[in-house]
């Protein structure tokens, strides 16, 4: 039988959620990452630890057909390669930087400049879009550095918290796009493997959704159940079951995660008590 041959990041900043969603959508890998190489026991694919920076090659040469990768690096060296699903981790921006004591305008203020990047590409597309000529130095870690060095006068770079910039009192002046984990198809896929991949895809989407989503139990006077449903939006509409102590009811439904503190307030308002929010594993709609 046909395995699917998925790529994850051997080791750094996407490897430990990689395997967690892997995990999640219920496939167990049999063996650890020293391996270059792992199968799983319930479901038909193979799993490459490669380094996310020679994923995007292997995908297009079909050496793997699918992969979890950062969007950055498809987006630097993937042309061609189809994204299926944004995974929700690993998520960044790639930004220009300029040191801080330095005066800056506008995009303009690059014009002539030195800018040191690992991502050659994306930079070279960002200065022909805004009309702008300057000089790439392609240097493969530590960045942010550069300046301070005096090998450049920008730098670009991946930004999350902004603490490497400002450790290295640097500011960011433009972003140049936002990225996250991606789950990418190479061009290559066998029809076979396709079909295999459709069916992780649909595990990652109800994992995906799940991790929106809480499950909502609360206790609710009669007198204000319908005041307290219209809080509570639902798949469809909330479950309502009576109590075994008259007057009440438990009321049970899903609410989006990022809600739920504000929709927490206004139930106790309302008079809901017993509230018992729970994380929700999968959902399929
Ligand atoms: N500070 C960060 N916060 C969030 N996501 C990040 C951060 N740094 C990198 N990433 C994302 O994780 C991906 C992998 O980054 P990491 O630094 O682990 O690998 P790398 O050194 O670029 O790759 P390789 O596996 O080729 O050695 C990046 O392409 C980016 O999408
Ligand atoms: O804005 P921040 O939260 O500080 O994150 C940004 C930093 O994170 C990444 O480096 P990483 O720590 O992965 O080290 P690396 O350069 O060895 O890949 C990236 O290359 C930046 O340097
Ligand atoms: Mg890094």
């Amino acid at each position: 039988m046909s395995k699917l041959k998925i790529a994850v990041q051997k080791s750094g900043r996407l490897n430990e959620d990689s395997m967690k969603i892997l995990k999640d959508v219920g496939i167990s890998i049999d063996n650890g990452k020293d391996q270059l190489k792992a199968s799983a026991r319930n479901f038909p694919i193979e799993v490459f630890y490669l380094r996310n920076s020679d994923i995007p090659q292997y995908l297009q040469d079909g050496v793997v057909d699918a992969a979890i990768i950062g969007e950055n690096i498809l987006i630097e060296k993937g042309k061609g390669i189809e994204i299926i699903e944004k995974l929700g981790f690993s998520k960044c921006k790639v930004s220009v930087a300029i040191p801080k004591s330095k005066k800056y305008d506008s995009i303009q203020d690059l014009n002539g400049k030195r800018i040191a990047t690992s991502y050659p590409n994306t930079v070279n597309q960002f200065l022909l879009a805004n009309n702008i000529s300057a000089e790439l130095h392609i240097i493969n870690g530590s960045v942010e550095i550069a300046p301070n060095i005096g090998l450049a006068d920008a730098i670009v770079d991946i930004v999350s918290s902004g603490s490497t910039l400002f450790k290295n009192n640097l500011k960011e002046v433009e972003v140049l796009l936002q990225s996250e984990a991606v789950l990418a198809m190479s061009p290559q896929i066998p029809e076979e493997n396709r079909a295999i991949l459709e069916r992780l895809q649909f595990r990652f989407q109800s994992v995906l959704k799940g991790r929106q989503a809480k499950y909502i139990l609360l206790n609710a006077p009669n007198d204000k159940l319908q005041e307290i449903i219209n809080i509570l939006p639902g798949m469809k509409s909330p479950t309502v079951l009576p109590l075994a102590q008259k007057g009440w009811s438990s009321v049970h439904s899903v609410i989006n995660k990022n809600e739920f503190w504000e929709i927490i307030d206004e139930l106790k308002a309302k008079g809901a008590q017993g509230i018992l929010v729970c994380p929700i594993d999968n959902m399929v709609l």
